[in-house]
């Protein structure tokens, strides 16, 4: 490691659980909760205005929720004993225009208690070495997200977290972003938890995501998990020749149960099992039940055409012409 050290940073897991923050009248993280492992890149997707930036913001104890907590192996970050050599962030790239990279990145080391040497491991490491010291003022976005990421590794933390740290990047950093974050997690176990509001760039980089709609937790998974469709409670498609009453003993047990004009009965946010068991009890005959296998794209294309609609709960809007590569920040 560019540390000098030889054994990993030790395993650090986010715990994130009931998060809520509204501000004014705008709901923009709801009960969410969601675990972040070592050693993987776990993707934190959602469309804009999604709540990941404000989710992230309360994890870095930088806004206080209003309900729930984020916690570092059970320690929210205000109470981390060091900070910076348990948690990198990469949230705004600001830097003072007229310092250079290197400058940047010792002016913080000081004020952080790193020894200075350590500014050049980190420009090595994002490949900044040379523009590191030229003014940070004249770099592209692609630079600064690199600025930014190499501060972030200064404490050399067992974590990261990072929104959207690609935004800006060409595709050949993009490229080289991907492939160091899941050298951060995979070879050196990092916990890296990473924003983005596009899907395609998610199934590239993360083992496991973590989804949002509207402040909400829609799916949490492995990628493979949710590509297959096989994650948990979802829609559930069954046939009865009794599909009225079905409608109504899956109603009366609480489950949201609506009859389509064929007659084939849709029930979100069930499982097949919770319907069988429903019908089985209300003694409703059934030809037909199975789960609607709603692959990863199709899931996300029915959420960004929702966009801020869209709610976990409850039945997903139809899907309309938007591409997921469509959105923009
Ligand atoms: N300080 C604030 N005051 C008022 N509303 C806010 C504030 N911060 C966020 N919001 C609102 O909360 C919601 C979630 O915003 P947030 O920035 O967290 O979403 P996001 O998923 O990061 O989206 P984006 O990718 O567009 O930044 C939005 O409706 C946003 O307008």
């Amino acid at each position: 490691m560019a540390s000098g050290t030889t054994a990993g940073p030790r395993p650090v897991r986010i715990e994130v659980s009931g998060l809520t923050k509204t501000f004014g009248t705008v709901r923009a993280v709801s009960d969410l909760g969601f675990t972040v492992e070592p050693g993987s890149v776990t993707g934190f997707l959602g469309p804009n205005g999604a709540g990941k930036t404000t989710t992230l913001r309360m994890v870095l104890g930088l806004i206080t929720p209003d309900a729930g907590s984020a916690t570092f192996d059970g320690v929210p970050y205000a109470a981390l004993r060091e900070p910076v050599r348990t948690v990198g962030a990469v949230l705004e790239t600001a830097f003072h225009p007229a310092r250079s990279g290197r400058d940047h990145l010792r002016v913080y080391s000081r004020a952080a208690g790193i020894p200075v040497a350590r500014a050049d491991e980190v420009l090595e490491r994002v490949g900044l070495t040379t523009a590191g010291r030229r003014r940070a003022g004249g770099y592209s976005l692609g630079m600064r997200q690199r600025l930014a990421l190499a501060t972030a590794l200064l404490g050399d933390p067992p974590v990261l977290v990072l929104d959207e740290p690609a935004n800006g990047l060409d595709p050949e950093g993009i490229l080289w972003l991907r492939g160091f974050l899941r050298h951060l997690a995979h070879d050196e176990g990092r916990t890296v938890l990473v924003s983005s509001h596009l899907l395609s760039e998610m199934e590239q980089t993360a083992d496991r995501v973590v989804i949002v709609g509207a402040g909400r937790l829609v799916r949490q998974g492995s990628i493979t998990e949710l590509r297959s469709g096989a994650q948990g409670a979802g829609t559930v498609l069954v046939r009865s020749p009794e599909a009225d009453r079905l409608v109504a003993v899956l109603s009366g047990a609480g489950l949201a149960a609506t009859r389509g004009d064929d007659g084939l009965v849709t029930v979100e946010g069930a499982t097949p099992a919770d319907v069988g068991a429903r019908a089985f009890a209300g003694q409703v005959e059934l030809h037909e039940l199975r789960a609607e296998s709603t692959g990863l794209e199709e899931l996300y294309f029915r959420l960004t055409a929702g966009q801020e609609q869209f709610s976990a709960g409850a039945a997903a809007p139809g899907a309309t012409a938007v591409t997921t590569e469509g959105a923009s920040r």
